[in-house]
């Protein structure tokens, strides 16, 4: 099917009909599993910024890569409900987490979550992160290789854990590292990947089975969780300001508190949602800063005008070092697109005719790539962010609306800090100089391989 000769952003008085991408409803599936980011290209090639694909066996999810469309969806959030197109998340996350959840239920606990990611809290991860980088770097001998990601995954647990429990030590906390490594990594190709998607998939045959596996960890991490909460209902959490203890302390308006299981399924969420997302990104960032030299000398520059003891937060507003950040989080996707947005009536939004059963996926990667607003979009190249700022439907690495990321000052921090912290000490060098690609794992992408490295001396 051609794209319609008539704009689809003129007053139209006959809304248009959204083009369906003509391929088997099997194939478009497997497609958004093993390439989601070409698959989009290619369709946008073929049927314009809006298209409508069929995920076998799940709903129907039109595709949306248009700025304008984007501002409608975004700038009315009130009209759309989210958790509801977001089921599939919920055998790895419970029923319970903040991304299932709409209206009232999800104002409510996110204004609960909310500041614990912002103001002085994020001045006390600041030094939480810069110290958490420094004793992992304390291990690395010149000539050692490394795989970015897992490195940075080590970082970022330690840091969501942190953040979440107050913990940094004791055998619960260890355990709970390892089974959340070990969870994560049953998805971590396409074809792992793929048991989230087929409901056919999902039997359970006993912990060797993928599904049994995948369960038989979810509860182990349950039971750890659970048992944490248990301890902390003896104790006295009014002097504490970890996310557990505030969400335990919470009451609603009926003066209510959370229950068990809610507590634990958020906290899953938000280890779940705030380390994977945020290791991947730093190992796109690693690998990009040494596969580009005059970016490096350039961050180092940067780097140089600040003591190395300077005062983290004052690190992280060095405008090489954001522009680098914001262009990684340009050019590399973390997820395939935003959250599902679903009207709660019939609209006519950017010319298309929409009604209750859409699903409306915005694509940041499409957005992101779009050739007049990023130049040469395959190209890693900060000084965009230095010559010209992007409206926030133009740039939305977080989302938008009511569910913009609740993390993303937190991540944005973490990428920066980490960055700076790395590069202050080691001087490193790619192990493999052959590009490299993304690969899905679970409901992200992240470096095939995970970004091989050398540490080449410290400085
Ligand atoms: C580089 C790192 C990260 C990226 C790229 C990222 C990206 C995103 C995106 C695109 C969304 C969906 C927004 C939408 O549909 O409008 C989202 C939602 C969310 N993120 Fe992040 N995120 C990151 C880190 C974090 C961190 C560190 C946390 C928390 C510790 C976090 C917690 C969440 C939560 C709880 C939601 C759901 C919000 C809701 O439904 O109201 N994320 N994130």
């Amino acid at each position: 099917m051609n794209p319609s000769p008539v704009s689809p952003l003129s007053p139209a008085t006959t809304p248009l009909t959204v083009p369906n991408v003509d391929l088997p409803n099997w194939w478009q599936l497997w497609r958004w599993i093993q390439g989601p980011l070409e698959f989009q290209a290619e369709n946008r090639q073929r049927y314009g910024d809006v298209f409508e694909l069929d995920f076998w066996g799940l709903a129907r999810g039109v595709l949306v890569g248009d700025p304008v469309v984007a501002e409608e969806i975004l700038s009315q959030d009130f009209r759309f409900d989210v958790g509801r197109g977001n089921l599939l998340a919920e055998p790895l996350l419970g029923v319970n987490s903040l991304i299932l959840m709409d209206g009232d239920r999800h104002r409510r606990e996110r204004k609960l979550l909310m500041p614990s990611f912002h103001g002085d809290r994020l001045k006390t991860y600041s030094h939480q992160i810069r110290q958490i980088t420094l004793t992992a770097l304390q291990h690395w001998q010149p000539g050692q290789r490394f795989v970015a990601r897992s490195f940075m995954q080590d970082i970022t647990l330690e840091v969501i854990i942190q953040v979440i429990f107050g913990l940094n030590q004791g055998p619960r906390y260890k355990t709970l590292k390892a089974i959340l490594v070990q969870w994560l990594d049953l998805i971590d190709s396409p074809l792992r990947s793929s048991i989230l998607f087929l409901r056919v998939l999902q039997v359970d045959w006993g912990k060797y089975s993928p599904w049994g596996a995948m369960r038989n960890q979810r509860q182990q991490i349950y039971d750890l969780l659970q048992a944490e909460i248990e301890e902390r209902r003896s104790q006295d959490l009014s002097q504490r300001t970890d996310i557990l203890s505030l969400m335990m302390e919470a009451r609603d308006e009926q003066g209510e508190a959370l229950s068990d299981p809610e507590l634990r399924d958020e906290m899953l969420t938000l280890m779940f949602a705030g380390h994977e997302t945020t290791a991947t990104i730093l190992a796109w960032a690693i690998y990009e800063i040494h596969h580009n030299p005059a970016i490096k000398d350039r961050l180092h520059q940067d780097l140089a005008t600040v003591p190395a003891s300077t005062d983290p937060l004052a690190l992280i507003q060095l405008p090489y070092l954001k522009a680098v950040s914001q262009e990684v989080l340009r050019k590399y996707p973390v997820i395939p697109s935003l959250f599902p947005r679903i009207p709660q009536e019939s609209m006519v939004l950017g010319g298309y005719q929409f009604d209750t059963s859409h699903l409306i996926y915005i694509s940041g990667y499409l957005l992101h790539h779009r050739e007049e607003i990023y130049p040469n979009p395959q190209q890693f190249n900060p000084d965009r962010f230095l010559d010209r700022t992007y409206s926030p439907y133009e740039y939305l690495p977080f989302g938008g609306g009511n569910r913009r990321c609740l993390g993303y000052a937190l991540a944005e921090m973490e990428l920066r800090l980490v960055l700076a912290t790395i590069l202050q000490h080691f001087e490193l060098e790619l192990a493999e100089s052959k590009p490299v690609v993304y690969q899905r794992r679970g409901f992200t992408l992240s470096p095939k391989g995970g970004v091989k490295m050398r540490v080449l001396q410290a400085l």
